[in-house]
């Protein structure tokens, strides 16, 4: 049989690996539960096999393949591929150059290459249409399936690039399965974010190995994959996320829920900032924890209306940070990630690329200077953790600040004399193939927040550490029904007017400390943002 290359589903596929099977299975009933449970495209994938018994194999998935319709690839061996009359075949960067691949199979024969970069796009767009049928992105993750891995992993944000490269290069024809540690917990995350900047593709498929082949019951395994790669909606926190434009009334809700709520803000940050934002956290009706403990962390993450603030200036070990953001993922409370100082060396660099690849997050704040940094709009190397000193002027950074949103599916903010807000969630849409059809980061909702300077506010420590705890109270004391959106505005709306109102009654930076809680803790209190000085408009 035939499969019309425009028919084949990637959605699920499994690529075969018989040395990891459970005690009680075989290669032939981890591949049948997969297929009967979903699985729409096998690769069998054996690297030490002896020819004769890797045909006897290949013939017997071929079987199981065919009652179910699905087309069978084999990896790398071209030879087995052609000798049972697969359906084709897979080849990585260093097996058989895929134009030769391409006349031993004839045009029929689905053909897919391992692609690990941008430039390997430009290639296979210049052999054009016919040569390769689709590409495995990855390595995504970290993964032991792999044997000797030449890639490091790449992440979400390593495989936009190859989906910017092939809508550069026009290969419009070719399609895409993400592969690399790929399970439940990162999934819709991976539809999520890999999408091209321009919006116009996403992955196709889900390509995985372990999260079948070496689960106890495959079934099961597969019908949770399927579950989560059908739903188009990515629910990441137990929150509204369908647009909305903040209005003084629907902060004023935020508000309410926050002080009904009181969620408990656990705050993973830098030691300057612990007192302060414990004393901010506390001004808004919230209850903080400074803990680091990384074996308590899932435990604090249940606790009703808890939220996680993540401030990179902390100095926790990188696997307490990674636990805490998949702790804070696994019950969809949200994460507020603050990348201080994210470019100002190449060991914060590399620890704040690393956990941005790691979770998904409700908020993602930075000054001008990270935020650009982050959008890629500015590659000059941060200068200590204050933001740049260039003036950079509101439309660069309403678009950086739109671009970080975009990138992230996450609600970005950018501060500095002018604060700018903007929603990359989709409302939590995502979809396999289609990407945000077409919507870009410009054309995200945005926000930029007035309120004249406050040169005071860069003269004690922690104050924008504690627009983060302030961020993180809001989120985190919404109810289901609440507004992520409307509920990061507000804390930067409210935290700009207390800034204000601080400076106007402080004697120096000592006094502004102290007036400051004062003006957050009275502002919250008092609950009246159409009374507010920081003034909101649409960018
Ligand atoms: C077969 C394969 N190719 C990869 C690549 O990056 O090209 S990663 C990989 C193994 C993926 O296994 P698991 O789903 O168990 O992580
Ligand atoms: C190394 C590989 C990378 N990707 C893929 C696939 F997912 F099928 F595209 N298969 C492989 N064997
Ligand atoms: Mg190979």
């Amino acid at each position: 049989m035939v499969f019309a290359k425009e028919d084949v589903n990637y959605s699920l596929y499994l690529v075969t690996d018989s040395t990891m099977l459970p005690p009680g299975t075989t290669l032939y009933s981890q591949v049948e539960a997969g297929l009967k449970n979903g699985v729409t495209l096998v690769q069998i994938r054996e690297k030490d096999t002896e020819t004769g018994s890797f045909i006897e194999e290949a013939l017997d998935v071929q079987k199981i393949c065919k009652k179910y319709n699905v087309p069978l690839i084999i990896n790398d061996r071209i030879d087995v591929a052609m000798a049972i009359d697969a359906d084709g075949v897979h080849v990585g960067q260093q097996d058989m150059p895929i134009p030769m691949v391409r006349k031993l199979l004839g045009p029929s024969k689905i053909i897919g290459w391992s692609v690990g970069k941008p430039s390997e796009v430009e290639t296979l767009a210049k052999w054009g249409p016919d040569m390769v049928d689709y590409i495995g992105v990855g390595t995504l993750f970290p993964t032991l399936t792999k044997k000797n891995p030449k890639k490091s992993p790449m992440g979400p944000q390593g495989a936009i690039a190859v989906l910017d490269a092939l809508e550069e290069y026009k290969a419009s024809w070719c399609r895409t399965v993400g592969i690399g540690g790929l399970h439940p917990d990162n999934i819709q995350r991976v539809i999520s974010q890999c999408v091209a900047t321009n919006g116009k593709r996403s992955l196709d498929g889900i390509s995985l190995v372990s999260d079948i082949m070496a689960a106890p019951d495959a079934c099961a395994a597969t019908v949770r994959l399927r579950e989560m790669i059908d739903r188009t909606k990515y629910q990441f926190v137990d929150c509204e996320l369908n647009e909305s434009f903040p209005t003084a009334v629907s902060i004023k809700s935020v508000i309410s829920q926050v002080s009904s709520n009181r969620p408990l803000v656990q705050h993973v940050t830098n030691k300057v900032h612990q007192n302060f934002g414990a004393n901010v956290t506390l001004a808004l009706g919230s209850s903080p924890i400074m803990s680091e403990i990384q074996s308590e962390v899932s435990e604090l993450a249940r606790i009703p209306n808890a939220s996680l603030l993540l401030n990179t200036g902390s100095v926790a070990p990188i696997e307490m940070l990674k636990a805490a953001i998949n702790a804070y993922n696994e019950v969809n409370r949200p994460i507020t990630f603050d990348p201080v100082g994210y470019s100002a060396t190449e060991t914060r660099l590399c620890l704040n690329n690393n956990l941005l690849t790691y979770g998904q997050f409700a908020c993602i704040k930075g000054n001008s200077s990270e935020i650009l940094f982050l959008a890629k709009l500015n590659n000059d190397k941060m200068k200590g953790v204050d933001a740049g000193s260039g003036k950079n002027d509101d439309a660069l950074l309403a678009r950086a600040t739109q671009i970080v949103a975009f990138k992230y599916k996450t609600i970005a903010v950018c501060t500095g004399e002018h604060d700018f807000i903007a929603d990359g969630t989709f409302g939590g849409e995502c979809k396999l193939s289609s990407g945000t059809a077409g919507v870009t980061a410009e054309g995200l909702p945005c926000v930029m927040i007035e309120n004249g300077s406050i040169p005071i506010m860069g003269d004690i420590t922690a104050s924008g550490c504690s627009l983060g705890s302030t961020i993180a109270s809001f989120v985190g004391g919404l109810d289901p029904t609440g507004n992520l959106f409307d509920a990061v505005v507000g804390a930067v709306l409210l935290y700009k007017t207390a800034g204000k109102l601080a400076s106007t009654r402080c004697q120096g930076s000592g006094s502004f400390h102290v007036q400051l809680i004062d003006a957050l803790y009275q502002l919250f209190h008092e609950n009246k943002p159409e009374k507010w000085s920081a003034s909101l408009k649409k960018f």
